[in-house]
């Protein structure tokens, strides 16, 4: 069996992005086509004090892209015995926590590998065998310890390495009302440095588009689960262009070749090898590559059960499993499928009828488990010293960063992140913000409750009580409701950009506060204009500004509330059931229902914002030298009408301070929360 051959050039090569790559081919040590051989491969590592640099006459023909050729900082990634372990979630002590550990399970174990700028990595394995942990940990996203050494040019992670880092995951997040050209440059604005102008970033879309073979679907949306958008191939492109607009160092993807078709995912993965090429660092997982694909690896590493059976050039391994007694059968076509076979504890040349027999038999897992761990052992005993030596060999000496790792952490400004995310932010949600069905919802509600309480004077003063009160609830309940969505539904978007370190956590919330606010005021305000004064309340100009004002103040503080109870919890169905218990008590406790509530719970209307809101709406509608009809012909004070009078509408003053703590208190909770539910 000939090893896999390796192509002497990409298929990227001539297009503008492959221009910019294969340029870094030429000024750099690395070999357009890199030996497959590892030992041969040790290469110095490269540091951030030693970018790559093109010469003169490539800086003048490819003057726009001088700043991301500049940015470039190949990148040598080590990994040496990498273990990862989770503790898994029991159904035991849901009510009553057990004082039992928790039982671990051991994910990754002792993985080891080395991967040279310029080379791509192709992590193989059986669904489950670890690929997606390993890679997770090499991008430094992995929650918790994991032990062993990752280090990249012999530093560990670090916020600068992780601007050089593109990460794709295997599922796709994008924003789905936004267009492909959309997504791109807004990812480009917030991603790319401040030092390139708007019109060199928009440049910088346009050559991925091309490469990226983008160009026919670029101003179609990218859609989602509730409606069409672009093909999974397209989104699977957009998910990497994001990432290649960066120029990374470092890219890590994760199956960015599934479900989709032989040729685009040829298209992919030849795109991958010549950005390697470039002086990138390239790994991918991949679940079940063509050997066409497999072709176009120069490492892998085999993983079964979290175990490394293999770790090294892609060209050696059949080389390698001979030499250990593992030949492939005489139908032999695809060294991915041998690699997958093996991983799997299944002998390759085994017949087809065996197989099924042996799938077949009850004690087949002691025997997959017979295959699995001489493979195991053999990889430590053959592959690991060499391995080792040769991750030791290569850059023993770590390279020192001049910078701090928290110098220069943010590619932009604080202001530009702000006005990039606003403007994103009102694209994405013009649909829901604008929705004809919430304007028809609010419409609907302030025409009836403006007929219901038609003309309504002073003589039925408990009706007008009434309707101050539905005001303050009506506008506690709505916002609430509509703010518990924010932060859990983009929750899955915020974790990925966040972790690839595009924006500041500030800088996003306020975009949010602010791109949220049109529509949570405007939708008030129309709600009060017609009920006011189909309602005949007073028809003062002052009272109705006033009363308008005090229902904007309750949205903005039930908004509030809403955005901390759906970042504390990130979950939707909990947030809104917490949130109809709070506002039911903040119902009741509010003064119009019960007004004789006992002493020891009465404290809980001071707690309800719906309380203060009501109290300031009836202290401005009514003044204490007022009368109203009490009986057939008979006056009586307005603050002697047993509603107002327990309410009392005197220190107003301090409604407002009340409320004007929730406002910030609420806000400050939720950005809190948001904060401390982030990765580091
Ligand atoms: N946080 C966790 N809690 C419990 N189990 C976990 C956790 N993380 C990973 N695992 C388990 O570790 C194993 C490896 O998961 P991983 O996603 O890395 O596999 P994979 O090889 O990428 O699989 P696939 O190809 O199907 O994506 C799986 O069995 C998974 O269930």
């Amino acid at each position: 069996m000939m090893p896999p051959e390796h192509e002497s050039s990409s298929s990227i090569s001539g297009s503008p992005v492959g221009i910019l790559v294969t340029n870094r081919i030429e000024n750099t040590s690395i070999h357009a086509d890199p030996p497959i051989s590892a030992s041969n491969n040790v290469s110095p590592c490269l540091d951030e004090e030693n970018p790559i640099m093109p010469d003169q006459h490539q800086q003048s023909s490819q003057a726009r892209f001088s700043v991301l050729c500049k940015s470039l900082r190949p990148v040598t990634l080590k990994f040496e015995d990498v273990a990862y372990t989770v503790k898994l979630q029991t159904n035991k002590g849901t009510c009553f926590s057990s004082s039992e550990p928790k039982p671990t399970r051991s994910v990754l174990n002792g993985v080891s590998g080395i991967v040279r700028p310029g080379e791509l990595l192709a992590m193989l394995g059986p669904s489950g065998s670890g690929k997606t942990t390993l890679l997770t940990a090499l991008g430094g996203r992995l929650p918790g310890k994991v032990s062993g050494t990752i280090t990249y040019n012999g530093q560990p992670f670090s916020s600068s390495m992780k601007r050089k880092t593109g990460f794709v995951s295997q599922d796709d997040v994008l924003y789905p009302h936004l267009t492909v050209l959309e997504t791109l440059t807004f990812a480009a604005l917030l991603k790319l440095p401040n030092k390139l102008t708007t019109e060199e970033k928009i440049e910088q879309v346009e050559l991925v588009i091309v490469e990226l073979g983008l160009t026919r679907c670029r101003n179609n949306v990218v859609g989602g689960p509730l409606f069409r958008g672009v093909s999974g191939g397209e989104r699977k492109r957009v998910c990497i262009g994001q990432e290649m607009l960066v120029n990374p160092s470092l890219l890590l993807l994760d199956e960015p070749t599934s479900g989709l078709d032989s040729t685009t995912a040829q298209r992919i993965l030849a795109t991958l090898r010549g950005l390697a090429r470039g002086g990138r660092t390239v790994i991918t997982t991949i679940h079940q590559p063509s050997s066409k694909l497999y072709r176009m690896f120069d490492k892998v590493v085999v993983l079964s059960d979290g175990y490394p059976i293999y770790s090294g050039s892609a060209g050696r391994v059949m080389e390698y499993f001979g030499s250990i007694g593992f030949v492939p059968g005489f139908n032999f076509v695809n060294p991915a499928d041998f690699l997958l076979d093996l991983a799997n504890g299944v002998t390759p040349d085994a017949k087809q009828d065996d197989q099924q027999e042996f799938h077949g038999r009850a004690d087949h897992r002691d025997d997959q488990n017979s295959i699995k761990q001489p493979l195991i052992s053999s990889y430590r005993k053959n592959l690991y010293p060499a391995l080792k030596d040769e991750i030791r060999r290569s850059c023993g000496t770590p390279v020192r960063s001049s910078r701090s790792s928290t110098e220069n952490q943010w590619t932009t400004g604080w202001w530009m992140q702000f006005k990039v995310l606003l403007r994103r932010g009102l694209k994405e949600r013009k649909h829901e913000s604008y929705s004809g069905l919430r304007i028809f919802q609010v419409m609907t509600v302030s025409i009836l409750s403006g007929l219901l309480w038609w003309h309504s004077d002073t003589s039925h003063i408990q009706d007008q009580v009434g309707l101050l009160f539905f005001f303050s609830i009506f506008w506690g309940f709505f916002p609430l409701f509509n703010a518990i969505f924010a932060f859990p539904q983009e929750r899955p978007m915020l974790i990925k950009e966040r972790s690839s370190g595009m924006y500041r956590l500030s800088s996003y919330y306020f975009a949010r506060m602010v791109g949220d606010l049109p529509m949570e005021l405007v939708l008030p305000t129309i709600f009060v204009t017609i009920t006011y004064w189909m309602g005949g309340l007073k028809p003062s100009l002052i009272t109705f500004i006033l009363t308008l004002l005090i229902v904007l103040f309750n949205v903005l503080v039930s908004q509030g509330l809403g955005l901390a109870l759906g970042a504390i919890l990130m979950e939707v169905k909990q947030a809104t059931t917490l949130a109809s218990v709070t506002m039911l008590v903040f119902l009741l406790a509010g003064g119009y229902y019960i007004q004789h509530i006992p002493a020891f719970i009465a404290w809980l209307k001071y707690i309800s914002f719906s309380h203060y809101c009501y109290k300031l709406l009836v202290g401005v509608q009514y003044s204490g030298t007022e009368d109203y009809e009490c009986e057939l012909g008979a006056h009586c004070k307005v603050l002697d009408f047993p509603a107002i009078e327990y309410l009392g509408i005197d220190n107003k003053g301090w409604d407002v301070f009340a409320l004007a703590v929730m406002l910030v208190g609420y806000r400050l909770l939720a950005y809190v929360a948001l904060r401390l539910g982030q990765p580091h």
